[in-house]
């Protein structure tokens, strides 16, 4: 019995079994390394504006402590579940340790939806969460970071609750923080800046220049606006499709940039820009494009579509866009479609908050040139690393990078005398 469900975690186990039986992992080493140490569930009550308190259920997964602290995002999201939390703190130890960093992984959040939630109370949300969690986290057992429906103001909310209980400004406990509270240059920009270097790697490895080539973004916030705009404007790349939540947008000739910019910046949605260029979500997936970069939510690319996707690169800037079901079939396209997987994709952001922690613990700040130097030399590191495995074993890429991640712990936890 586990209190994990749901298909986002389903997608984590199998997953990490095929990883396993790669490996040839032992039966009983496997669930040591799958379940999380610990999961966290706080009730997170506020006063809502109209006067009524409003109960919203938290929580905080941390997989393993093998290898240092750990690491991960929050989550503000309506239907968050303790499954896809759980999931999602599996993949950023995957992720770290494919990464070369110190950490384990872990994820956390609260169930709301924050576009309903005014700005006070967002504000309370924020604050009694993080209340909540202070006796579970500190800077050498566990730092959050933004996620999906999270950002820098919350960040910064998170890092004067717990300073205020320790009675002094404890800048580590959170990354992706505002620069003036101790934020790192560049971490806002992080994880689309490394989706964008990646599939310029990508692009090296296939010889097609970037300058020739289409994406389609799936996923309009953090990560998906970056992941645009650093296409276009440092690559190139023609941007002929994007969406949101609200809208989805396409034009074969090229989307106007400044115009959506201007627009995004005025209404914070896609919604309302032009119904001309409007098309069906789930068609902007299948449009011909060289780049499909999903930046948004897990599984949108399942069994259903995974054979008719009619793009060259598959980078996942996304968390789990990919089912396993999705993954056979790719994995019978390798040839067609070259995908650049999750934990290595989207690894840009966790690289950089680690960057910022070690900024905070040693009070010495870097230029954002030196942050993004030291960003491209470890994704390079990780990408030469997964191609190199993937051709040498004969594996799909994520299948690559899964067990360069796994491995690395499994090794973290056999000398520190966990397993024979
Ligand atoms: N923020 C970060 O540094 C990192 C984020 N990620 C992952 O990237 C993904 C996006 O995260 P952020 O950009 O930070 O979140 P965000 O909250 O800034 O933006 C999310 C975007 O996705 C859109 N969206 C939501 N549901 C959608 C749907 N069904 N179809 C199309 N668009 C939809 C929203 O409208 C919004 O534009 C998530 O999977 C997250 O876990 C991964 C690594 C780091
Ligand atoms: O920056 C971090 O610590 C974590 C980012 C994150 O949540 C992710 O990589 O999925």
């Amino acid at each position: 019995m586990t209190i994990y469900t749901g298909p986002v975690f389903e997608m984590a186990r199998r997953q990490f079994n095929l990883t396993a039986d790669h490996l040839e992992i032992p039966e009983d080493e496997r669930a040591r390394l799958l379940y999380p140490k610990r999961a966290v569930t706080v009730s997170v009550p506020i006063h809502m504006d109209d006067g009524r308190t409003e109960v919203f259920q938290g929580y905080r997964v941390q997989h393993h402590l093998t290898l240092g602290p750990t690491k991960g995002g929050t989550r503000f999201s309506a239907n968050l579940e303790v499954g896809e939390v759980a999931a999602l703190a599996i993949w950023m130890s995957w992720k770290c340790a494919l990464a070369g960093l110190p950490y384990g992984g872990a994820k956390g959040g609260v169930a709301c939806d924050p576009p309903r939630l005014s700005r006070r109370e967002l504000e309370a949300v924020s604050r009694r969460y993080m209340q909540e969690m202070i006796p579970f986290v500190s800077p050498q057992t566990d730092v959050m970071a933004p996620d999906m429906g999270t950002d820098e103001q919350v960040m910064a909310w998170f890092m004067d609750t717990y300073s205020m209980h320790e009675g002094h400004s404890v800048n580590e406990i959170v990354t992706g923080k505002p620069v003036a509270l101790g934020g790192t240059e560049g971490r806002r920009e992080a994880t689309g800046r490394g989706v964008a270097h990646l599939v310029g790697r990508a692009c090296s490895l296939l010889e097609i220049k970037p300058q020739d080539c289409t994406a389609v973004i799936q996923g309009f916030g953090n990560v998906g606006s970056v992941t645009t705009y650093t296409l276009a404007r440092q690559y190139g790349v023609k941007i002929v499709g994007i969406s949101d939540h609200t809208a989805a947008i396409h034009d074969a000739s090229g989307l106007p940039l400044e115009a959506i910019e201007a627009h995004m910046r005025r209404h914070g949605v896609l919604a309302g820009f032009t119904s001309q260029m409007g098309i069906d979500p789930h068609q902007l997936l299948l449009q011909p494009c060289d780049i499909l970069a999903p930046c948004a939510v897990e599984r949108v690319i399942d069994e259903t579509n995974a054979g008719r996707l009619r793009c060259r690169i598959l980078a996942e800037g996304a968390n789990g866009p990919t089912t396993p079901a999705a993954d056979e079939i790719l994995a019978q396209r390798q040839d067609e479609v070259f995908v650049i997987p999750d934990i290595l994709c989207n690894s840009g952001g966790v690289i950089v908050s680690y960057f910022e922690w070690v900024q905070d613990l040693q009070r010495l700040f870097w230029s954002e040139t030196e942050v993004n130097e030291k960003l491209y030399q470890l994704l390079d590191q990780a990408f030469t690393r997964v191609v190199g495995y993937a051709g040498s074993n004969g594996v799909s890429m994520r299948n690559a990078a899964m067990a360069i991640g796994v491995q690395k712990v499994r090794a973290g936890k056999t000398l520190r005398g966990l397993f024979p």
